[in-house]
């Protein structure tokens, strides 16, 4: 970089310690560009292993490193090549609580190159409780972004909600599907069913809803009665009855594409609107067997071809018998299978299973290519949007450390050029903090909308404060009365965690007063009461942060359209990045009823935005 930089930034940037957050694709890059633009004194702190998936974009490992610490590798393959620069490498995790705000201190700068929202956020209250400007990086699929965080300067990692994963109504996925992902989050059910961790599911994750509001006037449960006497429904648990048939393959097809249909059927007014399913009977699919002829499908590999009815059948029978024998082959030691999109039996059993439903719904059937990707939710890494994105975060730390931060913007690489011919698109100024954020805002506040009578100390906990707004070491005080009701140093009895919130005085109005000490984090939770009567355990509370309501009001639609960012909005997990609407119809009739997330536990694979 000499010649390029002046001899006086060079040595600001030489002497400045730098924390690098993630050694993965983005990471490996930005670990590169940084030492390849004079800075010589970094920390790398990464949590996982390198597997073999990351070779073909993670440069820095090779197959035999395969199995070692990510951090630890990246360090020895850049000083191979640059032996006189200072790396220090940490196999952790950046939440870990011995990584307080004073440890924080000691960097000039953090760069966070995450896959995960619960990490960013963590990352993004510890700088702006650090004050130590936060560059943030992401990439999805072609597309990715660079901004920078600074407190008071600029929005936070917080100030804009998050995308929701989507989600479906339960009767969409159990009673009408309509689109190839519900039969594919069918299919992953009924694996799970089968063979996942009890509980995993509520039972009948993959039955006929009885109770869906659609089927209404007790023509439901009019069916039932008319069905039980046949064993069309059993109330048996799906695993117990499939288990004493030993998982037999056409037994199993006959109850979930026979009986189950049939049953849906009887549902008449289901079917006032929609075009009902055809149950199939298993000694039928040979007659009913198609020529797929296309000539596309002739060239293609297995994977990317569409399969014909009989192909799936006999890959539904084949699958099926190899799960059932490691499921049994694994009763000894974790009792259950995980359903895996890189595992050939799991694969190809959704695969068919999926098929064979579409058929039946007369829904287009997808190649096991697409069902992977749609399954697994993945969005390609792909290594130049990753390299563009690593260079142009490199680019602004050298702004931010030559003093130059007013020439930092969040860059948006996109896929296809702007209106103006722009791949890079750069905001046009550094975006101001949102006065409405609930971490960086001067009068923090989110509302939380519960039923104290119903939601306990410990689910507040567990659920409001850690898995909702990534709190980790809360202390919980009710405002009026300056009780504190929990703190993360102390153990508590079931019998007092197990209490709702109402019995500690929480009830409408109360202001709850959160400090988190390893985050050094402090918001209020201003309670509004809702009553859940009737309504399943999902809806027990609801978070409204002021920036969600704000965002939605505020939302200038231009935004997207210079930036060619996808939606200026962040996902809620990297995983999980649908974002199409549902079928208005079933969101409408089935408003009430639980819904099915893609997937429960979020495979791997999507970078953010
Ligand atoms: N809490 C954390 N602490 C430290 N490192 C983390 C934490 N969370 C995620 N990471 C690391 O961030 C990196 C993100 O890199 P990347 O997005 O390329 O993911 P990957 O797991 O390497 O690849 P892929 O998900 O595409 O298989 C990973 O190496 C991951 O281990
Ligand atoms: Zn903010």
């Amino acid at each position: 970089m000499a010649g390029v930089l002046s001899s006086s930034v060079l040595s600001v940037l030489e002497k400045s310690q730098i924390l690098l957050v993630g050694a993965g694709g983005i990471g490996c890059e930005v670990l590169k560009c940084l030492v390849q633009s004079g800075f010589k004194n970094i920390e790398v702190i990464d949590m996982d292993t390198i597997d073999v998936s990351n070779l073909n974009r993670q440069f820095l490992f090779r197959k035999e490193h395969v199995g070692k610490p990510k951090s630890e590798v990246a360090k020895d393959s850049i000083l191979q090549h640059y032996p006189d620069v200072f790396i220090k490498a940490h196999f952790r995790s950046i939440i870990d609580s011995d990584l307080g705000v004073s440890w924080f201190k000691q960097f000039a700068l953090v760069i966070n190159a995450l896959d995960n929202v619960a990490a960013r956020v963590h990352v993004n209250r510890m700088c702006l409780a650090a004050e130590i400007p936060l560059l943030e990086s992401g990439t999805h699929g072609y597309e990715g972004q660079a901004e920078l965080i600074i407190k008071g300067l600029t929005k936070c990692y917080e100030c804009e909600p998050k995308e929701k994963p989507r989600t479906f109504p339960s009767c969409t996925i159990r009673n009408t599907p309509s689109e190839p992902i519900h039969c594919i989050v069918w299919s992953k059910n009924l694996f799970n069913q089968l063979f996942g961790e009890e509980d995993q599911l509520g039972e009948d994750s993959v039955s006929p809803d009885t109770a869906d509001p659609e089927a209404s006037g007790g023509a439901a449960n009019a069916a039932l009665a008319t069905n039980a006497g046949d064993g069309l429904i059993t109330r048996k648990s799906t695993r117990e009855w499939a288990k004493e048939c030993n998982y037999d393959p056409p037994k199993l097809f006959h109850k979930f594409f026979h009986e189950d249909i049939q049953y849906l059927l009887s549902l008449h007014d289901l079917w006032n609107k929609r075009k009902p399913p055809k149950p199939l009977k298993f000694e039928d699919v040979s007659a009913l067997d198609e020529q797929v002829t296309s000539n596309e499908n002739d060239i293609c590999l297995k994977d990317q071809r569409l399969w014909s009815l009989r192909e799936n059948v006999d890959v539904f029978c084949e699958s099926l018998k190899k799960l059932r024998e490691k499921f049994i082959s694994v009763q000894d030691t974790e009792k259950f299978l995980i359903w895996d999109k890189d595992d050939k039996n799991a694969m190809d059993f959704v695969t068919s299973c999926s098929n064979i439903r579409s058929f039946i719904f007369d829904i287009a059937r997808k190649s096991r290519y697409d069902i992977k990707s749609m399954a697994g939710n993945i969005i390609p890494a792909i290594a130049t949007a990753n390299a563009m994105v690593a260079s142009l975060v490199v680019f602004q730390a050298v702004n931010v450390l030559s003093g130059n931060v007013k020439a930092c913007r969040t860059v948006y690489v996109r896929r296809e050029p702007n209106h103006k011919g722009e791949i890079l698109a750069p905001e046009r100024d550094l975006l101001p903090p949102k006065p409405t954020c609930f971490i960086c805002s001067s009068n923090p506040e989110v509302t939380l909308s519960v039923d104290v009578k119903k939601l306990t100390l410990k689910q507040f906990d567990e659920d409001v404060l850690k898995k909702s707004l990534n709190v980790i070491e809360p202390e919980v005080t009710l405002s009026e009365t300056s009780k504190i009701i929990l703190t993360s140093e102390d153990e508590y009895e079931d019998e007092y965690l197990n209490r709702p919130l109402s019995e500690f005085g929480v009830k409408e109005g109360t202001l709850v007063y959160v400090d988190d000490f390893l985050q050094t984090c402090k918001f209020y939770i201003k309670i509004t009461e809702r009553n859940v009567e009737g309504e399943r355990e999902a809806s027990l509370f609801e978070v409204i942060r002021h920036a969600d309501i704000k965002a939605t009001q505020d939302k200038d639609p231009k935004e997207a359209a210079t930036n060619g960012h996808a939606d200026g909005e962040l996902n809620e997990d990297d995983d999980v990045v649908m974002v199409e609407n549902g079928d208005d119809n079933d969101l409408q009739t089935c408003r009430k009823r639980k819904s099915e997330v893609i997937d429960g536990v979020p495979d791997k694979k999507v970078k953010i935005l």
